[in-house]
């Protein structure tokens, strides 16, 4: 493996490389077998803020592009920073700012993630996280740094005008609970 395994890219201009969010793409090592990647370091992210061990791993399947999963998080104290891995098609990828006093709450960050760019999305603590699928059947892996806590969990609506993300494709496929969140306009103070 080259002195790192990932190339990655702050998102958040100001935020600086450690509090942000940032692409991270993967530097495959390819040879004529196939190739090998290392899909998650801690101590190549601890230098963009990766807080500790981690707590969980999830898989997710997605089937139908246009799909909107999002936007989400978990209230503190179990707030949690994730690396968004997409093993399988492509996805617009999505952080916006919650942390309050943040001169840049509620903006947003996006990228392309895909496996083809062997691409992933570090969501620092603070931030909420969403994509829509561009194309069928997405796989993305999510590593956390803290357990699930359904009592804490939370999110943001895709569609909130104070968020003004444009979605590359119609909007297809969300939950009832996702386009149910609230808006940041309406959110109780400290959700
Ligand atoms: C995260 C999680 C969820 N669940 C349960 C809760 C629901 O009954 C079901 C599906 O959860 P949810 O609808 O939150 O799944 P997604 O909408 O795909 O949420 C995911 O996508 C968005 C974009 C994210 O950023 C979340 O971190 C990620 O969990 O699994 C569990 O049992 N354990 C878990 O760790």
């Amino acid at each position: 493996m080259s002195t790192s395994p990932f190339v990655i890219t702050p998102l958040l201009p100001g935020a600086g490389a450690a509090t942000g969010p940032a692409l991270v793409r993967r530097t495959p090592l390819v040879d004529d077998r196939g190739a090998f990647a290392r899909i998650f370091c801690a101590e190549a992210l601890a230098e963009i803020g990766w807080p500790g061990p981690v707590a969980q791993i999830n898989h997710s399947r997605t089937a139908g592009r246009g799909t909107v999963r999002g936007l989400h998080f978990q209230r503190p104290p179990h707030a949690e920073a994730k690396l968004v891995i997409c093993i399988r098609g492509a996805v617009h990828d999505v952080a916006v700012d919650i942390r309050a006093g943040s001169p840049t709450r509620y903006a947003h960050v996006a990228a392309e993630l895909s496996a083809e760019t062997a691409t992933a999305m570090y969501v620092p603590e603070g931030f909420a996280h969403g994509f829509q699928a561009l194309s069928d059947d997405i796989e993305l892996i999510y590593v956390h740094s803290a357990p699930y806590t359904a009592a804490a969990e939370s999110g943001l609506r895709h569609d909130d005008p104070g968020l003004a993300i444009a979605w590359p494709l119609p909007v297809a496929g969300i939950s009832a609970r996702d386009a149910s969140f609230p808006l940041i306009t309406d959110a109780e103070p400290g959700s």
